[in-house]
Formats: structure tokens, C-alpha cells, sequence
């Protein structure tokens, strides 16, 4: 393993990148831009080499101008040296080849080994496979067969989600990759887990004195994870109908989340201590035990038409490659609780949902009132202390406190304290794949998910989608460009509290004093 205490002064170490789905969508929009990214940042040394995949046939040139465009169109730097472009652009080469074929396999480590030699390779090796999951196991099968995991460096399989529709299908996969692959040699990309704010949680709580002892069930009253989209389900209906928020989002990213939020500190920063916290975090969830359970703390909709700035969208049921009769959810809030000492009796809100009003990821920490209010003869409520973690598209953090009116006697208002990251860093700040691929690369597994996470949150959700299953037209709607059905809202009136509103849109009375 590499020295992860060093990480942030490390290159990478020389290695072949192998991008199985070359020509798909995640490698034009996110791959080929992290790693021009991670160049561009000194980050990769210069004997690396990156093989495209897939079956569609490119000349070399051609390869090399997918990325160009790619990089110009998604990556956060954009090639302005001719140069510069031409000494990284001849690292990379394609190779046309169906995965379930064998046959081209030996194809691919002939160029493999020219590749290797001509940069000075030491036979490292990190297959990145952009495809559907379908063919993981056979992919991971022929790379053995074919010879490409005999080179004498180390060999890495990083995977895409979704790891399976549900516990079982992802044990299936799991025991198809451990036939190749060891676990430590397996990446499991979840993407929140490499946005900046998402690895900030950690910070914030294990280095600031004054939220660790605030952290638990005394002092808290309940949190709330946002994961907002205003897009709908755009080119991707066949898979989305398949699968649906509580699999596409809850099951990996928002349980993900709430692990960084809830764990508790780990005594080192290895990646398996890491994990071994969240882990228990999410075998502390406590399962729904029947659908009745479910109903009450989970609620789920999909949307219809509606509108959003002035522009008329289409329901859910119009989208292309969706169902027409389509039950499958574009929005799910659920009630959750973390059955331990530091958790016990307070409810986590998460909601996840497709063609809302803003594009958004916040967690709100909201504490519990004062014992008394010493100010209630003077008429005064007092608002809730919050720490809000935003995520994206805004990063930072702030927090809210009840502070005196300068000038007035004794009013009170609400007083935001805030630090903007995003308006300070901006541009610079690395997109979580640059991050992912980076780690992987240095063999540092912290921020990726490991099989007893994936494994126990599949056994969470898995009671969810059952309860849903026997009832699959019980499902809630909401127009597209609203904030959801209004059971959601229920979920939390029942218990007393509200949504906080999320993203820049927060209530009026509040007096901003922000840094950013
Ligand atoms: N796109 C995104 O934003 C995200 C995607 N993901 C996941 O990433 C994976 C890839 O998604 P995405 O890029 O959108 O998918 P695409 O459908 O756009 O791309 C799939 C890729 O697989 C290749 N491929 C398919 N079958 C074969 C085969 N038999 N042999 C060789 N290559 C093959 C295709 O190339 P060709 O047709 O040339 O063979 C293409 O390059 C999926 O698991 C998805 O769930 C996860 C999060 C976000
Ligand atoms: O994994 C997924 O994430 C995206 C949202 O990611 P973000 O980084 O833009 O917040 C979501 O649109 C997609 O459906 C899901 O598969």
C-alpha cells in the first residue's frame, strides 16, 4: 500500500490506465477530463500510459481527438499548448475488442507491453471499467484468461455503480470479481465519496474542538441529507426505470453520506479503519421490519408534468425508454435512525429526488432548543442552531446562531456565519473523479466503498423495495419543478420539524456574515 500519510506530494506511480467503455458517456464527461486534470496538476508522472477500450472501431488519432474534444467540452482546464497537448495526447492508445470475446485479448497485451516498454512501465496495471455491470464478471474472467494480470506490477479493478439491483444480484457479482480479483484489489467508485465537502465532513467534525462533544443525540435534535437534481432522467431512461431513486441514489450515495456524517472518530486515518467505522454505522441502521414500517417512514413519487423557470417539462411516464405505465420512483424522503449510544433517538431526514426546483447536496445539522428561553417574555422564538455542509453545486459551510439586533434593545435575529468555499477556491477545486482516479492509482482505498458497506446497505434498502414491491401503484406524484410530494413534508411535521430550505434559498430574516 502506498504511504497514504504522504498522499498529497505523491505522483502517481508509472502504470497502464485501462478504460474499458472508451467511447461511452462517463469517459467523455468525467474520465478523459480528470486525468487530463490530474496532468495538468503535475499529479501523473510522465511514464503513464492510458488503453481505450470498446468495440467501435478508432484509429489512434481518432482516440486522441475523443479526448481532445471531451477535455475542451467537460474538463475544468482546457488545452491552450499545442506541445503540451501533443506529449500528453501520446500516451494514449485504443484498442477495439468485445469483452466477451477472448480473442482479443492477446491483441491487447501485445499493445499493453509495447506500451510499457516504450514508457518504462513497470507492469502496473488499473482497469477501470466504464460499462455496464452486466460485464464486469466477464470482463475481470477474460483479463485473467488473456493473460493481462501475469505482468509482475500490481493490478487494480476499478468499478463503476450500480454494484447490483439488489443484495443478492451484488453477491453474485461480488463472488464472479473475487474469482480474479482480491478485495483489496477492488475500487468501488461511489462519486460522492471524492467530492471535496463529502471527505470536509471528516475534517470538520475530527478537527474542530467545539462540534465533537455537540456531536450526538444530547445535543442534536436531527439532520437532514438533501440530494437534489433539477435534470430529469435525460438519455438514461432504460436503466433509470430499471432501477429508480432508492437504488440509483439512496442505496449507495446518501447511505454513504450519512456513514461520514454518523461514524464514529476512527483512531487512525487508514482507509480501513475509515471504513470499519462506517460500516458499523450502517449495520446500526435500524431496519424497517414491516411494509406497514415502511410506509411510515419512507415516502415515494414520481413526477408529472410541470414547470421550472418559465419552461414546461415533460412527467416522468413521457420520458424516453420510460415505461408508459411506469411505477418506478424519481423521488424518495425516508425516516431513518441509527440505533446506537450517540445516535439513539435521533431521526435522520434524507430525500433524494429527480426534476426538483434546485440542483443541491446539503446536510443540515440542526440542534435542540434551549433547555429554556429566557427571552419568551419579550416575546421572542427562537430559531434552531444549524451547521449546514454544502456539498455542491455550493461548497462550504455555515452556521446559524441567534444573535442581538445591533442597535435595538433586545431583539433577536438570526445570524449566518459562512464560508463559501467555492467562491474561493472556484475553478480549482478538483472534481471528484480527479480525486478518485488519483487514489485508486496510489492504492489508497479510504474513499471508495468496501464489500460489507456495499453489502449491508443493499440489506437496508432491499426491505424497502420489497414492501414497495407488493404494492407497486402506491406511489405518490409531484409536478416537475416542485420540491416533491407532500408526505415528505409530513414525515418531518409529524415530529415537529421542517425541511430547512437548502441551497442559497434560505428564509429572509437571516443576516448573512459570509467569508468566500
Ligand atoms: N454516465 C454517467 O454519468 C455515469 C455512469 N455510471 C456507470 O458507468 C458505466 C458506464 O456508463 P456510461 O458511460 O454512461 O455508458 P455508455 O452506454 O455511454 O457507454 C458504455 C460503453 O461500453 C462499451 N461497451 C458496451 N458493450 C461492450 C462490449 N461488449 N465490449 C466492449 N465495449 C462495450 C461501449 O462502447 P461500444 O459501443 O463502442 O462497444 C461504451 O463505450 C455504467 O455502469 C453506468 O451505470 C455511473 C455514474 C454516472
Ligand atoms: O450516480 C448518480 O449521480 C448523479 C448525480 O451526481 P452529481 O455528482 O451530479 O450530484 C445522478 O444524476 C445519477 O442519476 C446517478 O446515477
Amino acid at each position: 500500500m502506498a504511504d497514504i500519510q504522504n498522499l498529497e506530494s505523491l505522483q502517481t506511480p508509472g502504470a497502464v490506465f485501462f478504460i474499458f467503455g472508451a467511447t461511452g458517456d462517463l469517459a467523455r464527461r468525467k474520465l478523459f477530463p480528470a486525468i487530463y486534470s490530474l496532468y495538468r496538476e503535475g499529479k501523473l508522472a510522465e511514464d503513464f500510459a492510458v488503453i481505450g477500450v470498446a468495440r467501435r472501431p478508432r484509429t489512434p488519432e481518432e482516440f486522441r481527438d475523443d479526448v481532445h474534444r471531451s477535455i475542451q467540452e467537460f474538463c475544468r482546464y482546457k488545452v491552450e499548448d499545442t506541445a503540451h497537448w501533443t506529449r500528453f495526447a501520446e500516451h494514449f492508445s485504443y484498442k477495439s475488442l468485445d469483452i466477451n470475446n477472448i480473442d482479443g485479448y492477446v491483441e491487447l497485451r501485445e499493445l499493453t507491453e509495447s506500451v510499457e516498454s516504450r514508457f518504462g512501465i513497470p507492469g502496473n496495471r488499473m482497469f477501470y471499467l466504464a460499462l455496464a455491470p452486466e460485464l464486469f464478471g466477464s470482463v475481470s474472467f477474460n483479463l485473467q484468461k488473456g493473460g493481462m494480470l501475469s505482468s509482475g506490477g500490481w493490478h487494480r479493478l476499478v468499478i463503476e455503480k450500480p454494484f447490483g439491483y439488489d443484495l443478492l444480484s451484488a453477491q453474485k457479482l461480488n463472488e464472479e470479481l473475487n474469482q480474479v480479483f482480491k478485495e483489496e484489489e477492488i475500487y468501488r467508485i461511489d462519486h460522492y465519496l471524492g467530492k471535496e465537502m463529502v471527505q470536509n465532513i471528516e475534517v470538520i467534525r475530527f478537527a474542530n474542538a467545539f462540534f465533537e462533544p455537540l456531536w450526538n443525540n444530547k445535543h442534536i435534535s436531527n439532520i437532514q441529507i438533501t440530494l437534489s437534481e433539477t435534470v430529469g432522467v435525460e438519455e438514461r431512461g432504460g436503466y433509470y426505470d430499471h432501477s429508480g431513486a432508492l437504488r440509483d441514489m439512496g442505496q449507495n450515495h446518501m447511505l454513504q453520506m450519512l456513514t461520514m456524517i454518523a461514524m464514529e472518530p476512527p483512531s487512525r486515518l487508514y482507509p480501513e479503519d475509515i471504513r470499519d467505522e462506517k460500516v458499523k454505522v450502517l449495520r446500526s441502521l435500524r431496519p424497517y421490519a414491516t411494509p406497514l414500517e415502511v410506509k411510515e417512514n419512507v415516502v415515494r413519487g414520481q413526477y408529472t408534468e410541470g414547470e421550472s423557470m418559465g419552461k414546461h417539462l415533460p412527467g416522468y411516464r413521457q420520458e424516453d425508454k420510460v415505461d408508459p405505465n411506469s411505477n418506478t420512483e424519481t423521488y424518495f424522503a425516508a425516516k431513518v435512525f441509527v440505533d446506537n449510544f450517540r445516535w439513539a433517538g435521533v431521526p435522520f431526514y434524507i430525500r433524494t429526488g429527480k426534476r426538483l426546483p434546485v440542483k443541491t447536496t446539503e446536510v443540515v445539522v440542526e440542534f435542540k432548543q434551549m433547555p429554556t428561553n429566557v427571552y419568551l417574555g419579550q416575546k421572542h422564538t427562537l430559531e434552531p442552531n444549524l451547521l449546514v455542509i454544502r456539498v455542491n453545486p455550493m461548497e462550504g459551510i455555515y452556521i446559524k446562531i441567534n444573535a442581538k439586533k445591533p442597535g435595538s434593545e433586545s431583539a433577536i435575529e438570526p445570524l449566518a456565519m459562512e464560508f463559501c468555499q467555492s467562491c474561493q477556491v472556484g475553478i480549482n477545486s478538483p472534481e471528484a473523479y480527479e480525486r478518485l482516479i488519483y487514489d485508486a492509482a496510489n492504492g489508497d482505498s479510504t474513499y471508495f466503498t468496501r464489500w460489507d458497506e456495499v453489502a449491508t446497505a443493499w440489506a437496508f434498502v432491499d426491505r424497502i423495495a420489497a414492501a414497495w414491491a407488493q404494492n407497486p401503484g402506491d406511489i405518490s406524484t409531484y409536478p416537475a419543478g416542485s420540491w416533491g410530494p407532500e408526505e415528505a413534508a409530513e414525515l418531518l411535521a409529524k415530529d415537529g420539524f421542517h425541511w430547512w430550505p437548502v441551497n442559497g434559498q434560505e428564509e429572509d430574516n437571516v443576516i448573512w456574515i459570509s467569508r468566500g
